[in-house]
Order: C-alpha cells, then structure tokens, then sequence
C-alpha cells in the first residue's frame, strides 16, 4: 500500500515514521517518534534521495516502487551514510540493478566500511560544488562535513530551490500525515524535539554548521527536505528556520530564560534550588524551569541549556565527587561545545562538600562561561540563616536576565 506525498510536481515524500522506537540511536528518548525521510526525484532521470532505517524499509521500498510505476532508478544520491539512512542500500541497489550511487569520496569509503564492495560502474564520484544534470532538474553538491559525519553532504536543486539538508534542519517527531512545517504546530508542538535533537546531534557542530551555511549563501532555498522532520516550504517557515539554527549554531541562547537542573541523592540540595527558583520569582522572574536530573534524560537538558541564558546546577558531594547524574550532564555539555552561559551553583556535602570545586572545574573547560560567586554552600540541608546566600544569587541571576532583555 503506497504511502506518499508530492512535494514538488515532480518530486515525492517517499519517507516513513516509526513510533514504536523509544531510543533514537539507542540513548535518546523519542515519545512522540521519529521519521526517516527519503525522496524521489521523477525527472527524465530519476533519483532517489537517500533512503530509511531498516525498521521501515518494507514501507519505504513499496512506496519506491509504487512511485517509479514501472520506471527503472537511475540514481540514489547518499547525503549520508549513517544506517538510520543506509540500511536498506544493498535491498535498493539489488531490487533497482541500473542504479548508479551519487555520493562523494568518503562517502565509497563508508559503504564499503558498512556493506560489501560496490562495483565502480555502479559509483558516481561528486566533488564539492559539481553538478549533475538529470533532464530538466540541475543538482549542486556541497560537503558539508561533520554537519554530523564528515562525509556529509546536501544537494541543492537549481532548477525549483529545493535543498535535501542531510540531518541538517532534522527533528525528532514522526509526522502524521501533514509533512510540512506550515501545516503543522511547530512553535507550540516540535519546537523542543527540534532543539533537542539540534543540540544533541549537531550541537556540537556548530562550526561546520555556520561553514555550510557560508556555502549556500546566496541560494534561493524555497523548500528544505531534511533526513528527519518537517519539509519547510514557506518563505516565512523558512526564515524562521534558518534564524533559530543561527542562533544555535553560535551557541547564542534563544531565551533570557533560567533552567536549574537539580540533582539529589536525599532531596535537600533540591530544596534549596527550590528556594533559589522562589526567590527569582519573588524578583519577577517569570520563566524558570526546573528539572531533577535523575528523573529527566540528559538531552531534554542540553535542549533547555541551548534555550536559556542562565543555568543553575545543584549537586551534592558523592565519594569525593559530583554526583553522578550532574557529573554525565556536565559531560555532554563539554562535549556538545555549550558556551557562553552564566551559571550559578549549590553544592552539598556532610564531611567534605567538593561539587562547587568540581563543577566550577568542569565549567572552566568550557567557553566563555560566566560562573556567578559566590556558589551556596550547604552542609547535608539548607538552614534558614543561609536564605541570605540564596537571596544574593538569585539578585544576581535576576539582574543579569534584566540587563540582557
Ligand atoms: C554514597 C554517598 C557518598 C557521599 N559522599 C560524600 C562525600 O564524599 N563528601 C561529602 O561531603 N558528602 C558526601 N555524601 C553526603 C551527601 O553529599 C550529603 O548527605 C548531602 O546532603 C546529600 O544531599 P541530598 O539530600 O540533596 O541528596 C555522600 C552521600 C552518599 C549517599
């Protein structure tokens, strides 16, 4: 049963989703799903491209063959070799004899690494900024080189606009039936999943995001088709898109906003990050969040963390050290390049409290991050007398949130 969509006139959603999945690439959780999107190309050539996760891949390669009715495949372009969009290559490559992989370099290289030798009549080599002219369509190659994987690339299609952006643009989400951003609530329902996914997949990229984007300056995107996600085809989504992934890509924050990520072994470090969340809102703070981190996957908290401009990270002592679900926390953030945040501290300890030490240490390693002293220092539970101390840091956040706004 075919399950399509027309993008273009010409030019064919041929992607599927999956709910079922509950770990995208086994560490992120996707409740609302996620979709591997694959397109198809019907010009005097046709192409297809880049192609799905094998969990789909009897829907994908029905709506293939129902889409070609009866054509043969002349080319599949591979923008991207991870499996969640090459696993059904060798099926694609055995059920369509005549075509021929457009990809770069490294991306043979990696089907090679990943499958078996593929035959050089079957191999079109594309080097950064070639074309290929497939009838009445022209398509432009760009690298775009760890925009995830360093074999990335994107196409853009001269002739209508259309940019397929490899996991550049990508949400996590499954799609119902309405595949593009202007049908869908994107500001109130897929703006966190896409954040999230931003941060936690790309995040760290965020160099070679803003290289790619120096390279498709001055092209006139009128529809970008990521791997996953919406298709964007307004004017108007796209602007808005393409300004969010400024901002995210040179780890601005999008909101004058506080997250505090709370972790705690008994409950009393979260009290006091409680009362420190009181007392911003006494100050007229209106948007704070609060997340316990051994109850909340990290990557809904790198999603905020690219979002706000001011973090607070409460944290007991552990065996001489920082608790460990803050400890994986402050991990990923270093991993993920998050910079250019203020940040306050609670610590806790009942002997030796070290977490303020350690986390500052932690920060230290990161850029341009402004670490506000001095952090509150509890021992095993916050007593009254020490409100003072919570009072000055949220004085301090409050009137940081104010001068940015
Ligand atoms: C396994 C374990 C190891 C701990 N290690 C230390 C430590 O090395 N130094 C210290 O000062 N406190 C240590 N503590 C004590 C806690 O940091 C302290 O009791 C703190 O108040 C706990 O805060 P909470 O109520 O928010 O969980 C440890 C507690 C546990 C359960």
């Amino acid at each position: 049963m075919i399950r399509t969509r027309s993008v273009t006139d010409d030019m064919i959603w041929v992607g599927a989703g999956d709910r079922r999945l509950a770990l995208f690439e086994n560490i992120f959780p996707v409740p609302r799903g996620v979709s591997y999107n694959s397109y198809l190309l019907l010009d005097e050539k046709t192409v297809l491209f880049d192609s799905v996760d094998q969990s789909v891949s009897r829907t994908f390669l029905e709506n293939v063959s129902a889409s070609l009715d009866g054509r043969s495949l002349d080319y599949i372009v591979i923008d991207h070799m991870e499996p969640d969009h090459c696993s059904v290559l060798e099926e694609l490559l055995s059920a369509y004899p005549n075509a021929a992989v457009v990809g770069n370099a490294k991306t043979f290289v990696m089907i090679e690494q990943f499958y078996s030798p593929l035959a050089e009549a079957r191999r079109v080599v594309v080097r950064d900024g070639e074309t290929l002219s497939t009838g009445r369509h022209c398509l432009k190659f760009f690298t775009a080189p760890m925009v995830h994987w360093p074999e990335v690339m994107v196409c853009f299609d001269e002739s209508n606009g259309v940019l397929f952006s490899a996991d550049a643009f990508g949400a996590f989400g499954a799609m119902a039936g309405n595949i593009f951003a202007d049908e869908l609530p994107i500001q109130q329902e897929w703006l966190p999943d896409m954040r999230r996914y931003y941060a936690n997949i790309v995040g760290k990229y965020g160099a070679q995001v803003q290289s790619l984007f120096k390279k498709l300056s001055g092209l006139d995107l009128k529809t970008i088709c990521p791997l996953h996600g919406p298709v964007w085809r307004t004017e108007r989504d796209i602007t808005w898109l393409l300004e969010k992934y400024t901002l995210w890509s040179s780890y601005q924050p999008e909101e004058q906003k506080v997250v505090i990520a709370s972790a705690s072994i008994y409950g009393n470090t979260e009290a006091a990050a409680e009362r420190l969340a009181l007392e911003l809102a006494g100050l007229g703070v209106t948007e704070i969040e609060m997340y316990d981190l051994s109850a909340t996957h990290f990557s809904y908290l790198i999603g905020e963390m690219f979002r706000c401009s001011h973090i607070v990270l409460s944290c007991p002592t552990y065996n001489g050290k920082i608790f460990p679900p803050m400890r994986h926390l402050l991990d990923d953030m270093r991993e993920l390049n998050l910079q250019s945040r203020t940040v306050a501290l609670i610590e806790n300890g009942s002997w030796a409290p070290m977490s303020g030490k350690l986390m500052t240490a932690e920060l230290a390693a990161m850029k341009n991050m402004t670490v506000l002293e001095p952090a509150v220092t509890l021992k095993s539970s916050m007593k009254e007398e020490q409100a003072g101390q919570l009072f000055s840091l949220a004085k301090q956040i409050a009137g940081g949130l104010k001068r940015s706004l």
